[in-house]
Parts: C-alpha cells; sequence; structure tokens
C-alpha cells in the first residue's frame, strides 16, 4: 500500500488541468449497454472506479478498451454474454447499480448484486427500484441481489415521482426510459451536471429527452438507440478541490478547464470566504482576494447547491479561517470522518449530528492520517499543503479512485509532495 507525503512549503503557483467527471464517466459507460453499437467517451479520467466500470461491463460481455493512454474508452456491447452483475464486482463500487436500468431496459431482464453501505452511510437503493418499477418493471430480491424483469413487449413509460433528489436513481430512470415504450415523466429529478451530461449523450445516441438538468425529465422512448462520441465533462469535484489549494496555502493557481456554471453556489461559498475567482477561455484563476480567509457556514446541498463531495475540501480550508464556521452535511449522514484525522493535525473541529463547528487556528501541523473514503482523504492533503511539517496520508488507494496524477498535477504549480510505498 501507498502513501502520500506532503510538507507545507509556502505559495502555489501555476496551472492544474482538469480531467473528465468521474461521476458522469462511471453513468456514460452503462449507458453503452443500451446500444448494439459502439459508444466512445473521450476526455475519460485515469481512475480506479473506471477499471471497476470496464471489468464490470466486460463481464457482462461488452468490449472495453481504453485507448490513448486511458483518455478515450472504445466500448461496444454488440454482444452480451450476461444479465449479471456479480457482488465480487459490485462491492467494489456502488456505482455499480447503474448496470441494472440499462439491461432491463436493452434485455428485458437483470440480476444485479445490492451495493450495501459504505463508509460515508447506508445509502440504499430503493429510489432505483421504485423508479424501475414504475416502468412497469417486477422486482424481487434473493440472495443479496435484485432480480429484475420487463413486463413482456419492454418496459413502459411512466411517472416517476422521487421523493427526494438521488443522482444515481435518475440516472438508472432515465437511460432505462430511453428505450421504454410510450413517454416518462421524471418529477424532482437530480439537476446535477453529470445529469444533463448523460442526457447529452443518450441524445447523441438517439434518444429523444427534454428537460434535463430541471427538476422534470421528459423521455420518449424510442425502439433502439445507435453509436456515438461523447465527451465527458469537466470534473466538478476535481475543479473544486484544486481551486482550495492556493486558498489554503497562498499564491494564484489555474485551472484548465473550470467553468464557473458547474460549481456556483462553491465558487459564491469560496468567494464569500475571501477567494477571487475569475474565468476566462482557459478556465478558472483562483487566489486570496485580500487578506486571510474568513469562516463562513456551509449547508450541502443537491445541485445546484453546495456539494457533498466538497463539504471535506471545505472544512480543510475552513480550519485555518479567521473565526468559527459551521458546516452541514445533508446528503450523507455520516460523511465527516475526515474530522477526527484534521484534529490529529491540530484542527478545532466538533462534530454534533449532521453539523460540524470549525474554529480557525493559525496554522496545522503534520501528521500520520488516514481517511475511508475519497474526499476526506483529499482533504487531508489539501490541508498539508499548509502545515507545518509532513504530512503522511495513508490508504491511497482511495485518491485513486477519484484523482488522477494528484502527486503530478500538485507538485506542478509548486507543492512538495510525493508518494512512497509504505514498509512491509
Ligand atoms: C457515482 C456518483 O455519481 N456518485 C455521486 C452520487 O452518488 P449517489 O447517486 O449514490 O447519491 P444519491 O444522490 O443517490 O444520494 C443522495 C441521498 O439519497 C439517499 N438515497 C439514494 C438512493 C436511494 O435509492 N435511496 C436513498 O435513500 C442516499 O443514501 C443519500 O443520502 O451523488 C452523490 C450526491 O451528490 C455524490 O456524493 C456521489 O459522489
Ligand atoms: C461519494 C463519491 O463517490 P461514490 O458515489 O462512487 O461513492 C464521491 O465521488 O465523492
Amino acid at each position: 500500500m501507498d502513501s502520500i507525503i506532503v510538507t507545507g512549503n509556502g505559495p502555489l503557483c501555476g496551472t492544474i488541468p482538469i480531467a473528465g467527471a468521474k461521476n458522469a464517466c462511471l453513468t456514460l459507460m452503462p449507458a453503452t449497454l443500451l446500444s448494439e453499437e459502439p459508444l466512445t467517451l473521450t476526455n475519460a479520467p485515469r481512475l480506479s472506479d473506471i477499471r471497476t466500470m470496464t471489468t464490470l461491463l466486460q463481464s457482462l460481455g461488452a468490449e472495453v478498451s481504453a485507448l490513448s493512454d486511458g483518455l478515450v474508452l472504445a466500448m461496444s456491447s454488440h454482444d452480451l454474454n450476461g444479465d449479471r452483475a456479480d457482488y465480487d464486482i459490485v462491492r467494489k463500487m456502488r456505482a455499480s447499480i447503474l448496470v441494472l436500468g440499462p439491461l432491463l431496459a436493452r434485455l428485458g431482464h437483470a440480476v444485479v448484486s445490492l451495493p450495501g453501505g459504505c463508509a460515508i452511510g447506508a445509502r440504499p437503493v430503493d429510489l432505483h427500484l421504485r423508479a424501475l418499477e414504475a416502468l412497469g418493471a417486477e422486482l424481487e430480491l434473493r440472495d443479496g441481489y435484485v432480480h429484475a424483469t420487463a413486463p413482456s413487449g419492454g418496459l413502459r413509460g411512466g411517472i416517476v415521482e422521487f421523493p427526494f433528489v438521488s443522482v444515481g436513481a435518475t440516472e438508472n430512470a432515465l437511460m432505462a426510459a430511453t428505450l421504454a415504450r410510450g413517454t416518462t415523466v421524471l418529477k424532482n429529478a437530480a439537476q446535477e451536471p453529470e445529469i444533463v451530461d448523460l442526457a447529452r449523450c443518450l441524445s447523441a445516441m438517439g434518444a429523444q429527452i427534454g428537460g434535463a438538468g430541471t427538476a422534470t425529465i421528459e423521455v420518449q422512448g424510442v425502439d433502439r438507440l445507435h453509436g456515438a462520441t461523447h465527451r465527458v465533462v469537466t470534473d466538478r469535484i476535481e475543479l473544486g478541490t484544486y481551486m482550495l489549494a492556493p486558498l489554503i496555502a497562498g499564491g494564484e493557481v489555474t485551472l484548465q478547464g473550470g467553468r464557473r456554471d458547474l460549481l456556483e453556489a462553491f465558487c459564491a461559498k469560496i468567494e464569500e470566504a475571501g477567494a477571487s475567482v475569475s474565468e476566462s477561455d482557459e478556465g478558472l484563476t483562483v487566489r486570496r482576494a485580500n487578506g486571510p480567509i474568513r469562516a463562513v457556514d456551509v449547508e450541502t446541498e443537491p445541485f445546484p447547491g453546495f456539494p457533498t463531495d466538497l463539504q471535506a475540501q471545505m472544512m480543510a480550508l475552513l480550519c485555518t479561517a479567521e473565526g468559527t464556521s459551521v458546516l452541514e452535511e445533508k446528503i450523507f449522514e455520516n460523511r465527516f470522518m475526515h474530522a477526527p484525522e484534521l484534529i490529529r493535525m491540530g484542527a478545532k473541529v466538533d462534530v454534533h449530528g449532521g453539523h460540524a463547528t470549525v474554529t480557525g487556528v493559525e496554522r496545522l501541523k503534520g501528521a500520520p492520517v488516514m481517511a475511508t473514503d475519497l474526499r476526506a482523504s483529499v482533504s487531508l492533503i489539501l490541508a498539508g499543503l499548509a502545515a507545518e511539517g509532513e504530512t503522511r496520508v495513508g490508504r491511497v488507494y482511495h485518491l485513486d479512485r477519484g484523482y488522477e496524477h494528484v502527486v503530478a498535477k500538485l507538485r506542478g504549480v509548486g507543492a512538495d509532495i510525493e508518494r512512497v510505498k509504505d514498509d512491509g
């Protein structure tokens, strides 16, 4: 197992290229199952989650080739050889559940392992299942698997009203609806940029979709989808993560490919805290506006609100802000695992239920730390950028799920960071 060692060494300066979005790619890849013709994705991120989804699709008989150093994923689901997503793969990555809707729509049947909870919460999939039932699917839970069957003649359009917003359930329902007979309306749908990206790709494949990016999505089912080539949208979470680096360590960094509309609520919040964010054709440039970073209160919400996937990184910033901030996590019930590790670095954080109160200290101190999920891990790296001495972040495999070339990207702007093999 590897660790990352980061040593606070002053301001950062330069540019960081932002990759294609992990969370978009993880739903665009299963979309290949909807068509017999090839789907090619460009601007794919080079991540272990993408390799896991590749393995899952291949286990179903799809061909997936990573070209151009992994930036291009050429996929074909012409000859599927199975309808079963095994526990051994699904347990590694919750996004595996996203094969359920496409398999059911294309084959009329699917058997997909239930993913189970993970470090950040219980994360049930009841909304995914209810949405597919609204399209006529019959579902049975047996041996830890969802056994799903479409009515004879295939899924039929229906009205799906989500009781609360779910990104994954919206994606599963949207993909299934493209091949359902008649019209489907998804109400209280997720509005995340990854949903818009999925809808763009499905439309390029011939799907009839209106309203993606709003709370109501309407899909007119078609008989078949054809092949397409689609460029994966910029990763707004990687973007937001690196935007915080010059605010924590000082300096000025340009995030190539960054767009403010992907992260409006986040940009407004860091500006309130004292950041300057400017947008150009190249991307977003970030620095401290004037003087120190100030405390701000943050509530995570579905898009267009402040993303839960940036809450841990924002906490790392607020650990050294002037004053006391309150962060409220409203999406996942257990997403403050970074707090005890930041406390080990000298932060003053008090977690009480879904809230964390952070009182800024002058400087954090490096320490050996480790985190149990992806965003918590990267928050510790960010904290280490300005900490006194060495921060050693263990369990780097979490980072490999969602950040490509993290060491090279931060070194490129002057950070003192390296990846090392752990002893023993
Ligand atoms: C691969 C991917 O895109 N992951 C993202 C996706 O996860 P994911 O799609 O799993 O997140 P959801 O939007 O579905 O989850 C939102 C909330 O709804 C709950 N829920 C969800 C589905 C369901 O059937 N029942 C239910 O109770 C979840 O436990 C959670 O509390 O959106 C999250 C919220 O922006 C992000 O943090 C994840 O990074
Ligand atoms: C929670 C995340 O991913 P996943 O939904 O795949 O666990 C994330 O990207 O922060």
